[in-house]
């Protein structure tokens, strides 16, 4: 599904029809199914759906860090920088190339902050190291932008919880340093997986403050996982929602929230609670489980489960935009233009 466009400036970052499969046993999971998105800069998209549809194997397409299992089949991640334009998914994940935009470019922070920060060095040094390996600051220099950085994530103190590691670090603050290292080189493009879920509400607002500030301050293109539709109306201006390995819905916030077309948007804004709508919300489940995902039904994934399922859902179903900022892919709104998805 092609991302609609939702500003005038080009994307920095667009995944084109991607496919990674991970392939088990002589089995095939085809985690990513064809999915298109855009990123651009000082906007924020925010990528929704239940566990397994496929919002963590995007990620780690566009970082090139996939699990040994996994391959990208085939479909573009641009990179637009300075006019120029690199195909990422082209570059193996070793290369100087990838490693030249990893982390520099395109930084990444996750869930659990252990992902990034070795316990084994201190906060400061790895900060440091980032700086030396992609800005080639002195140690005297990165030392100085190290603790600049601590401060800018407000930690407290921060000429002396440089030198500290990160188990002296509470929660909270250890997902700060995560983000400091994160913005360590002035990334053009975050990626934030469920970086808030294992935080207080309180430093979850103070997380998602930070980065809000950053996308402003530098214009930061950020693509935000979460399996929570909050999460999004709080964070996001525009949205993908997946399922199944597929962007089945995307358009702005706007759009997607206010009036939500698929059937499982719907289902899913349904059966979680969203803030805002007072707490007496009903909530009502999604009916029926994920299928498995070594065996898939075909067409659309979402059929067996779908209220308004017709025979025709056998068949993937086309793109069609409903506006300019607005796209689904769902049989209940038939292309003029024909099936133009797979
Ligand atoms: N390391 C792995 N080995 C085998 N299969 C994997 C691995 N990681 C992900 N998958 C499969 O890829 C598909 C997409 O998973 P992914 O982790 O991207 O989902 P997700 O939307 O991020 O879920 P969650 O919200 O639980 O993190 C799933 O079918 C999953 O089982």
């Amino acid at each position: 599904m092609a991302e609609p466009a939702v500003t005038d400036r080009e994307p920095v970052l667009e995944v084109r029809d991607l496919r990674t499969y991970f392939y088990q046993d002589g089995r095939v999971n085809r985690a990513i199914d064809g999915v298109s998105l855009a990123l651009y800069p000082g906007r924020v998209l925010g990528i929704v759906g239940e566990s397994g549809c496929g919002k963590s194997v995007t990620a780690s397409s566009v970082m090139r860090l996939l699990p040994d299992l996994a391959r990208i089949e085939s479909g573009e991640i641009l990179y637009r920088n300075h006019g120029k334009t690199v195909n990422i998914a082209s570059y193996p994940s070793g290369s100087d190339e990838m490693r030249a935009i990893r982390g520099s470019e395109i930084a990444m922070i996750f869930q659990d902050p252990i992902v990034s920060l070795n316990p084994v060095y201190t906060v400061g040094w790895q900060i440091m190291e980032m700086l030396r390996l992609h800005r080639s600051l002195t140690r005297a220099q990165a030392r100085t932008r190290a603790i600049e950085l601590l401060a800018e994530m407000g930690i407290p103190s921060p000429e002396i919880r440089v030198d500290e590691f990160p188990h002296q670090f509470s929660g909270g603050m250890r997902q700060r340093a995560m983000i400091a290292m994160a913005m360590a080189c002035e990334p053009r493009v975050l990626i934030a997986d469920e970086p808030t879920t294992a935080l207080d509400v309180t430093i979850q607002a103070q997380v998602f403050e930070l980065i809000d500030r950053l996308r402003r301050d530098r214009d930061m293109a950020t693509m935000l996982i979460t399996h929570d539709m909050g999460v999004i109306t709080e964070m996001a201006d525009d949205v993908a929602v997946m399922y199944m390995g597929k962007v089945v819905e995307t358009g702005t916030v706007a759009d997607v929230l206010a009036s939500p077309r698929h059937p499982y948007t719907r289902a899913l804004l349904a059966s979680m609670p969203i803030l805002g709508r007072g707490r007496r919300q009903q909530l009502s489940p999604i009916r029926g489980a994920t299928p498995d995902a070594y065996n898939r039904p075909p067409g659309c994934q979402f059929a067996p489960r779908c209220d308004s399922a017709m025979p025709g859902c056998v068949q993937q179903p086309p793109v069609t935009q409903l506006s300019a900022t607005h796209d689904v892919s769902c049989w209940l709104y038939p292309s003029t233009e024909g099936n133009d998805d797979d």
